[in-house]
């Protein structure tokens, strides 16, 4: 490789002024700055100012070493391997005399495609800096950048100089026979451009770059022979090499976790947003609408329905007020010999005779309440035909047994044995007992006023009271409780679901996973009536996804646009904890950003809410002690503790903060919890979250910032960053984020 100064001397041979060699520059000019380095890069500008972005003619104006670091400059320089860093670069440069001279020359650099994404919000803003100093009349010699300023309008005039004569020059070539190879270059023209650009070298597989350094050209005429070779190795990859596309967001890919849902399904919301604008258009019952206004959105005067409840309740409502007519059972479907079955349901998963529905959209977009109302007044309707129906044929009775009444006759006495005894209509299957009391408490909310009896079951009741509540005197229209619950109490009492015509399994992605698959799976067959299975959930694994193909292949699946994106009024901020001042601590900045959040202008008057989600529950208890020396009000959620009550404080109203500043860190509220708390909890007065550990999927990513930002509200969420977290998988997060994009 040939030494820089050799380059030099041989540079000022040519015509006794500093201009570079003709082996060097293949655009052919003579920069205007007069520095070896500057045209050396100067050549590669229209390539770079493409992959950047630039337009045509602009200029990337950057000093010092990191303008230096351009890959050309570096094998022209005289330097046996490319060094990896600016950093390393420098000190190459500062053992090299040569080399020390070409960068503090005054220079406008052009920094290759990979270094300059890496500073480009430096140049940026020092471009802007730049742009509203006066300019210099004279080289003060104070530094590059003043330098570099001054020579822009030289530049522009020489650009335009190169222009005119490179056209000149094509000109020339196009009305020439047969063109030397040193004088083909790429036609003028946005696709030519284009295809120069995209062939930079670092572009091409190393075996053409290669290639091309080992043709004989390139031994006898360094930068020609190069070039010569490089566009000989272009032509030839242009057959064969077709650039791969370009892999966005790898890193997601590698921990992907979702399902792909087609734009074509997110359409359907559009069109059905547009269709039902209020709860009026719903044709609810007037009681359910009643119930709704005055218990369920707490006297919400404008009440419009959410883009899921657009969505799902026309088609979950059932205004036929008579249950349809069950299909035969399987034996009477049995086909006589020769015949061939009218309906098989043998084979698992191929045919059932109940309608599956998916319902999937973004957190805190109101999903309960678009089964919870179709549901209610499904069996209200129900409710009230049969009692209409059993008036009427308790008169007709009446009239036909007065008819032919004797005078002696006395009435029969009355059936005691009630065999709807402990047979609910429907069943809601949830996986925490917290969601158990949210998804309850709903329920007796609404059902106040439609009248219907609805129960909650979990393990914070006793077996006495769960018996009181199911076979009680008063059978409950509606159960909500855990699949490990109503698993065993069916397993006990088969009968209990045969009149059960709704399931309803909230969180459908934890209740098929592997640890609540056996219970659910097992709880959906003993409904023997079953008209409809409704799953619900923020995020479609690919796992539930491939469940719900092989198990419900004819399922309806309801899923909104945002679907897997967590909205832009969410904003997100990585903290580095490797950097200063935290140098590793975690709990440490942690404890900062919650001190920032305690003194901030937001929320002025309540006590702010701030939930910290850590991923294995050993931290919890950890950084709960190290917040609580510091000062913070934090509690821990873990299994043995009253995690009810400590959630109350986070989904309910919020309180008022005592006004005094020394007050209120104390007063702000943290919760530092697992995943145990990230899935359904409806925590609307909460309006920041630190993900304490970047989460382990995307999913799971999704329903921990889902717990801010709900309904519509604006949130804020900071991620720590540390030496083993996968740093490139958050910015990716963040950037899909910013694009409003569905996670991966
Ligand atoms: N139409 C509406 N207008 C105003 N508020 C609503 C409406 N529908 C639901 N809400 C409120 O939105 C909040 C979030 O609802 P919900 O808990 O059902 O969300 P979700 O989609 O189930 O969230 P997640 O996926 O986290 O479980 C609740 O406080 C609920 O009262």
């Amino acid at each position: 490789m040939r030494s820089a100064s050799a380059l030099v001397r041989r540079s000022r041979q040519s015509n006794g002024v500093s201009r570079p060699s003709q082996l060097l520059l293949p655009s052919q000019t003579l920069s205007p700055s007069g520095s070896v380095l500057h045209d050396i890069c100067y050549s590669c500008l229209a390539k770079l100012r493409f992959a950047q972005g630039r337009p045509h003619g602009s200029h990337v104006p950057v000093a010092g070493y990191a303008a230096a670091f351009h890959s050309s400059a570096i094998s022209y320089a005289g330097m046996r391997t490319k060094p990896k860093s600016v950093k390393n670069f420098r000190k190459a440069v500062e053992g090299n005399r040569a080399l020390k001279e070409l960068v503090q020359k005054p220079s406008r650099m052009v920094l290759s495609a990979k270094v300059g994404r890496g500073i480009s919000a430096v140049r940026d803003k020092k471009t802007r800096l730049e742009d509203r100093r006066p300019e210099p009349a004279i080289d003060t010699g104070g530094g590059m950048n003043r330098r570099v300023f001054k020579l822009r309008s030289d530049d522009k005039q020489q650009y335009s100089r190169d222009l005119e004569r490179r056209r000149r020059e094509q000109k020339e070539t196009a009305s020439r026979p047969s063109p030397s190879p040193f004088e083909q270059r790429p036609a003028a023209g946005p696709r030519a451009e284009r295809s120069f650009a995209g062939k930079l070298p670092q572009d091409r597989p190393k075996s053409d770059r290669r290639a091309a350094a080992a043709a004989p050209e390139a031994n006898n005429y360094a930068g020609a022979g190069r070039r010569l070779a490089s566009r000989q190795a272009d032509a030839d990859s242009d057959k064969k090499y077709t650039r791969p596309p370009v892999r966005r967001f790898a890193q997601m890919k590698h921990i992907a976790s979702l399902d792909h849902v087609s734009s074509k399904t997110r359409e359907v919301t559009h069109a059905a947003e547009e269709r039902f604008g209020f709860f009026e258009t719903f044709d609810l019952l007037p009681q359910t609408l009643e119930a709704l206004q005055k218990d369920a959105l707490d006297g919400l005067e404008n009440m419009t329905p959410t883009p899921v409840q657009s969505l799902v309740i026309p088609q979950l409502l059932d205004k036929n007020p008579a249950p349809p007519l069950r299909p035969l059972p399987s034996h009477l479907l049995k086909p006589k010999r020769g015949q061939s079955p009218a309906v098989d349901n043998s084979q698992e998963g191929s045919r059932h005779s109940f309608e599956t529905y998916l319902i999937a959209a973004e957190t805190g977009s109101g999903k309960t309440l678009s089964y919870v109302l179709p549901l209610m007044d499904t069996l209200k309707r129900r409710e009230v035909h049969q009692k209409e129906q059993e008036a009427l044929k308790e008169q007709q009775m009446a009239e036909v047994l007065q008819s032919k009444r004797w005078m002696f006759d006395i009435d029969s006495p009355p059936v005691t044995q009630d065999t709807s005894i402990g047979k609910p209509f429907a069943v809601i299957l949830v996986p925490t007992s917290e969601l158990v009391f949210q998804v309850g408490t709903l329920l007796k909310k609404l059902s106040y006023i439609i009248k219907m009896r609805t129960e909650m079951v979990s393990k914070d009741f006793t077996g006495k009271v769960i018996r009181e509540r199911l076979f009680g005197r008063k059978t409950p229209d509606i159960i909500v409780g855990t699949p490990f619950m109503i698993d065993r109490i069916t397993e006990a009492n088969p009968q209990m679901l045969h009149r059960t015509s709704h399931i309803i399994v909230d969180e459908a992605d934890s209740l098929f996973d592997r640890s609540f698959s056996p219970l659910t799976g097992a709880i959906i067959p003993r409904a023997v009536n079953l008209e409809k299975l409704i799953l619900c959930s923020a995020t479609i694994p690919k796992s539930l996804d491939t469940y719900i193909r092989r198990k419900y292949p004819e399922c309806h699946r309801l899923v909104t646009a945002n679907l897997h994106a967590i909205p832009r009024r969410v904003q997100l901020q990585v903290i580095e904890a490797e950097r200063d001042p935290y140098r590793g601590n975690k709990p440490l900045a942690c404890a900062h950003i919650l001190g920032n959040i305690a003194k901030d202008s937001t929320e002025p008057g309540y006590k702010k809410r701030v939930v910290v989600f850590v991923n294995e529950r050993e931290t919890t208890a950890e950084v709960t002690a190290y917040l609580q020396e510091k000062g913070f009000d934090a509690v821990e959620i873990n299994r043995d503790s009253d995690s009810r009550s400590i959630l109350e404080s986070f989904t309910g109203e919020k309180e008022a903060a005592e006004e005094t500043e020394e007050e209120r860190r104390g007063a702000m509220k943290v919760l530092v919890t697992t995943d145990l708390a990230s899935r359904g909890v409806d925590t609307k007065t909460v309006k920041n979250v630190i993900l304490y550990d970047v989460p382990y999927t995307s999913i799971d990513f999704i329903h921990r910032l889902g717990r801010t930002g709900r309904m519509g509200r604006r949130g804020r969420a900071w991620v720590l960053v540390d030496k083993d977290s996968n740093q490139e998988y958050v910015k990716e997060v963040r950037k899909t984020m910013f694009l409003g994009q569905a996670l991966i």
